[in-house]
């Protein structure tokens, strides 16, 4: 792929091959008032940003940087040492590439010379490769100025330097600035990559030829073995219903192309913005379902940024090979402190004493009001979420019931239930925390509420289709249940611009919530943290720790091996017909993992990295193969 000459790189240095503007960074070296140096920066920024954006011409722009410098030699080895961290990540990643193709890559800047080949050289670029200007110096070797022979003093100096060196072959140059598209635009260059991983120039990026966000993007454009098997840039997130700004951040930070929205969409909104999405962000309102999947072509995993996972249907993704991931612990701790809490202003008969007082009532009396110690709590679900409020209502004096279809064990002094309508009739507040699976649609109906003692506390704080809401409103209005606490319902709205509608709206001591059980900011920032790892790491090394529908595999860190990621039907057979091809085209494998489920097998193999590539696509055509991928 690499191996032939294709094209000569041309690279600007300031911005581009660095993260910045190296005399904004010998300025900070410079001054040591912080004043004085805050002004020097602004000023010298304004005039790196006037000459960058074509409204200067740079050797105006040079001059009069360098006059509000003062700077020193002393102060260029200071200098390179700080901007040697601050070489662009992907020019550090692909350092191999770029010594390997030393041949074809030039650097070409307006900047000098005596700092910039120290860094780039450690990269393999070559000395005699590297054009920039160069500095002059007084006897106290202050930096008086600039070689003004030097065509890249100039404007127009690029374009004029590129034609002087008549190189062979096709000519790419990448750059941040006007500049740098001055040599595509004086037709001295076959391609401009606007490079934008340090800055965005909205009139540089509108001339180019390709923006790259990313050294990984132009090698790939050009089919060429780069550090990643797929630049990052590629790979958009759509990221719905406001998930918290740090979740952003985190693929932010990770190079995805990312989409936000603050609300959820509907199935036909989905259905279209799907098509090009790679990873899909979600909390509980979006329906991700079959027909969404349809249109989903480049889908490879699901984050839902909450606990419960039925909004998504997962069995359709695993079919297609799309994982999903949760944040199984994430908010546990946020619902079970807003049932306690719940739980407390129901027995006190809060929500209708407060509504009363905002109506200009005082009503104080004990009546109806109770406290919750030595009460019996029934919780149905003993999960994450029921287990943890077993503990915290305990310790206040409760004494808990749990009913749970699967076995388990009590905890504290817990007391398990057989039968959820005999655990009904015992208990003084019921509080459900069974998850969204389809069959619990109005597992709590007509018979639980007859079940139920008169007068109990009801909330239910997991989904909305759990409970048959009809009957509820019956069993409030005739006063069997005397307090009521809902956070989810059976139809939500998709934003907060939305209408709120349901017919328990209006009931006596009844606290409607929308669906906040798990929206506090801890919850949310864990959440945001959790999720978008466990997906990068997927990307990244084909893990599926923790993968709601996918096999889990924890898989050991990459290195100097290729992986092959195979997914496919779970059907006898494909593992021995994987390791055949591999035998057949004389593939040394290095590790191999293999976990199936149901639906699916996830192979992965790691490999040596030579090997002959036409193995790809004989693995891509086994007969029940869902997805191929290879990462190095
Ligand atoms: N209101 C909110 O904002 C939030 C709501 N949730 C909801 O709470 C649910 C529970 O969360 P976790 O405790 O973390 O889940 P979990 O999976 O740890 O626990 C659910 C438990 O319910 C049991 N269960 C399922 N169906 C049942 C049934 N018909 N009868 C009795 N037990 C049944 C399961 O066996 C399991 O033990 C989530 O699935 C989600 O739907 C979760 C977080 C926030
Ligand atoms: O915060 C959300 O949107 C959903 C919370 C929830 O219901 C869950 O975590 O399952």
């Amino acid at each position: 792929m690499t191996e032939s000459k294709v094209a000569n790189f041309v690279i600007d240095f300031d911005s581009t091959f660095t993260q910045v503007e190296a005399l904004d960074v010998l300025c900070t070296l410079v001054f040591q008032d912080e004043e004085e140096k805050a002004v020097a920066l602004k000023e010298i920024e304004r005039i790196t940003n006037l000459a960058m954006g074509g409204d200067l011409s740079f050797r105006e722009s040079l001059e009069s940087r360098l006059a509000i410098l003062k700077a020193n030699r002393k102060h260029i080895p200071l200098l390179i040492e700080s901007l040697r961290p601050l070489v662009s990540k992907s020019f550090r990643r692909n350092k191999n590439f770029l010594a390997e193709n030393s041949d074809s890559v030039y650097i070409l800047s307006n900047g000098f010379k005596e700092f910039i080949y120290p860094i780039v050289k450690e990269y393999g670029i070559k000395e005699e490769h590297v054009f920039a200007n160069t500095f002059e110096f007084d006897d106290e070797g202050n930096i008086t100025g600039f070689d003004k022979d030097n065509i890249l003093s100039r404007s127009g100096g690029k374009p004029a330097l590129i034609e002087s060196l008549k190189l062979e072959g096709e000519i790419f140059v990448i750059g941040d600035g006007y500049n740098d598209y001055e040599i595509r635009k004086e037709g001295k260059a076959n391609r401009f990559y606007a490079f934008t991983e340090n800055v965005e120039r909205k009139n540089v990026m509108d001339f180019a030829d390709h923006i790259a966000p990313s050294l990984d993007e132009i090698l790939y454009h050009n089919n060429m073995k780069g550090a990643l098997s797929y630049p990052k840039n590629r790979i958009k997130i759509l990221l719905l219903e406001n998930i918290h700004s740090r979740g952003v951040k985190i693929v932010e930070e990770e190079g995805y192309q990312v989409e936000v929205h603050p609300a959820g969409l509907s199935e036909d909104e989905l259905c279209e913005k799907i098509k090009d999405v790679s990873i899909l962000g979600i909390r509980s309102k979006t329906q991700v379902t079959k027909r969404v999947l349809e249109h989903a072509n480049r889908l490879m995993s699901i984050g839902a940024f909450c606990i419960g996972t039925n909004q998504i249907d997962l069995k359709e993704c695993t079919k297609r090979g799309i994982t999903v991931f949760n944040a199984p612990y994430s908010n546990t701790r946020s619902v079970v402190e807003l049932a306690i809490g719940e739980m407390i202003m129901l027995i006190r008969n809060l929500p209708d004493k407060i509504a009363s007082m905002h109506q200009g009532k005082w009503d104080k009396s004990a009546k109806n009001s109770f406290e919750v110690r030595g009460k019996k709590l029934g919780i149905i679900g003993y999960g994450n979420i029921g287990k943890q409020l077993s503990v915290l209502a305990e310790a206040m004096g409760l004494q808990v019931y749990y009913y749970d279809i699967d076995e388990r064990l009590a905890i504290g002094n817990a007391i398990k239930c057989t039968s959820l309508n005999e655990m009904l009739g015992e208990v003084d507040i019921v509080s459900l925390h069974v998850d969204g699976r389809d069959s619990n649609t109005n597992i709590i109906g007509k018979e639980q509420f007859d079940a139920m003692k008169e007068g109990i506390i009801f909330m239910n704080l997991s989904r909305g289709h759990v409970v048959d809401i009809p009957e509820l409103k019956k069993a409030i209005e005739s006063g069997k249940i005397t307090g009521c606490a809902v956070d989810v319902f059976p139809e939500e709205p998709y934003s907060n611009a939305h209408e709120f509608i349901s017919e328990l709206k209006g009931l006596p001591n009844t606290i409607l919530t929308p669906h906040i059980g798990g929206s506090t900011l801890e919850a949310q920032e864990n959440i945001a943290e959790f999720v978008p790892n466990k997906i990068i790491s997927y990307i990244n090394s084909g893990s599926t720790t923790n993968s709601v529908n996918f096999p889990n595999l924890t898989l050991p860190k990459l290195q100097d091996a290729h992986r092959f990621i195979h997914i496919h039907h779970n059907k006898p057979g494909i593992m021995a017909e994987i390791n055949n091809i591999l035998a057949s085209h004389n593939i040394n494998v290095m590790g191999q993992y293999l976990k199936t489920n149901e639906t699916v097998g996830y192979v992965i193999t790691d490999i040596d990295t030579d090997y002959n590539k036409d193995v790809i696509k004989v693995m891509k055509k086994i007969e029940g193969t869902i997805r191929f991928r290879v990462l190095y």
